[in-house]
């Protein structure tokens, strides 16, 4: 009697259907409470994924994550491609500047004026082909065997995204400063930095301060005896006037270039401890550099020819590097709007490509006076680095 009223109890409630969804909702529920549950401790425990490099947090943090949500975080982890049209040598920045030379007997900071010279918040990210490589897993990340070490506003941008065609060279295209001004971070911070290569690929990267940086030869040799240097040079003069023209375009309110040249512009001695003086002689530059290296090792780029003749100099490079040469005229057009030759094709692009806004500025009209004054004073050691390098650049 108890078993069939048992029966009957438990028979009238499975064959209810009302009873058997409301059973099932339940169920639901309770698994719908048990999961927000686990998801609340699981979550408190992650570590947060939400802040991007400049410490901003993601607003979509406190909600679900859409799918487009996903992406932009993809988007931001992974380093965006660079505008490298617009970088420019940086290696003025007060807070990190470390380079002196000496002139005469005196030791002299490279940069009396402060300058700065990077654009900030420039999106810094690794190259096409470093990417490419990281997704196929494939090659090592190398130190550079090959290095542009200067000068500054010589044209070396241009020169390394020229490179940057030839299908045996990756290189980094932001400064790394290493030889500088990072150099404490050590040889595995650096290697770090560059891209993955193939065998028979070579790395390379520019920081254009090296040039004037009384340590550099000595670290770039430590590394290696055998690293090959290059060097874009252009007529110190003009290349004056460019560095003090990326300065003013950054502080309007510095003096003008006249009085910065002269310690006393009555007398006309030329102040030398300024840095868009010193840099130019580089005669002084590179004695300090054949002191590690011989002549063979350093080629000379002329940062004039590399305007009028891009595919000349290229191919020079291509030689000194011991690469095929596959740069040539076809890879270039001279682009009438920015007075400049461009690329028919940047690397990883099909899309005709030249440098930035920051790469070509207008120069100031500067007192003829003071252009000769100065051209009188860079005269020697122009000749003795003609003579040193066996190439006459037709500065004067
Ligand atoms: N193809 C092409 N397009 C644009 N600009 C070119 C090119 N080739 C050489 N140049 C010259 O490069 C000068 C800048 O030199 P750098 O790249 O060495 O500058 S930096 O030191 O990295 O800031 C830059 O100097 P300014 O003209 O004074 O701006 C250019 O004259």
């Amino acid at each position: 009697m108890e078993y069939s009223l048992v029966c009957h109890n438990l028979c009238a409630f499975s064959l209810s259907p009302v009873k058997k969804k409301l059973a099932l909702l339940s169920i639901m529920l309770l698994l719908w409470v048990y999961m927000v549950y686990s998801c609340v401790g699981y979550c408190a425990t992650m570590p947060s994924l939400v802040v991007d490099s400049h410490g901003i947090k993601d607003p979509e943090s406190h909600g679900r994550r859409t799918e487009s949500g996903r992406t932009e975080l993809i988007s931001k982890l992974l380093p965006r491609p660079q505008s490298w049209v617009d970088l420019e040598s940086d290696y003025d920045e007060p807070a990190v500047r470390t380079a002196s030379v000496s002139v005469g007997n005196n030791e002299v900071e490279i940069n009396r004026a402060e300058e700065w010279d990077d654009e900030p918040g420039e999106p810094r990210s690794p190259e096409p082909n470093a990417l490419s490589s990281f997704i196929n897993g494939s090659g090592s990340k190398k130190l550079p065997q090959a290095i542009i070490i200067g000068v500054k506003k010589g044209g070396t941008r241009a020169l390394l995204e020229f490179l940057r065609i030839h299908p045996d060279i990756r290189a980094v295209g932001a400064e790394p400063h290493f030889f500088d001004r990072n150099y404490n971070n050590g040889l595995e911070w650096y290697r770090d930095l560059m891209p993955k290569t193939l065998e028979g690929q070579i790395t390379m990267e520019k920081t254009p301060s090296y040039f004037v940086t009384r340590e550099a030869p000595a670290r770039i040799y430590a590394m290696s005896r055998d690293t090959k240097l290059i060097v874009v040079v252009r007529d110190p003069v003009t290349r004056a006037i460019s560095d003090y023209t990326q300065t003013l375009s950054k502080k309007p309110d510095i003096p003008t270039f006249e009085s910065l040249t002269f310690k006393n512009r009555t007398t006309g001695l030329i102040d030398t401890s300024w840095s868009a003086v010193q840099i130019g002689i580089y005669a002084k530059h590179l004695d300090n550099w054949l002191q590690f290296f011989p002549m063979a090792q350093i080629l000379f780029v002329s940062g004039e020819r590399l305007i009028i003749d891009p595919a000349g100099e290229l191919g020079r490079v291509q030689d000194f590097l011991g690469l095929k040469r596959i740069i040539t005229d076809k890879h270039f057009y001279f682009n009438q709007t920015k007075g400049f030759p461009c690329l028919k094709k940047a690397e990883g692009s099909s899309k005709p490509h030249c440098l930035g806004k920051t790469k070509g500025r207008t120069h100031p009209n500067i007192d003829p006076e003071v252009v000769q004054r100065l051209r009188d004073f860079y005269r020697p050691f122009n000749m003795k680095f003609y003579q040193m390098t066996g190439h006459n650049f037709g500065w004067d």
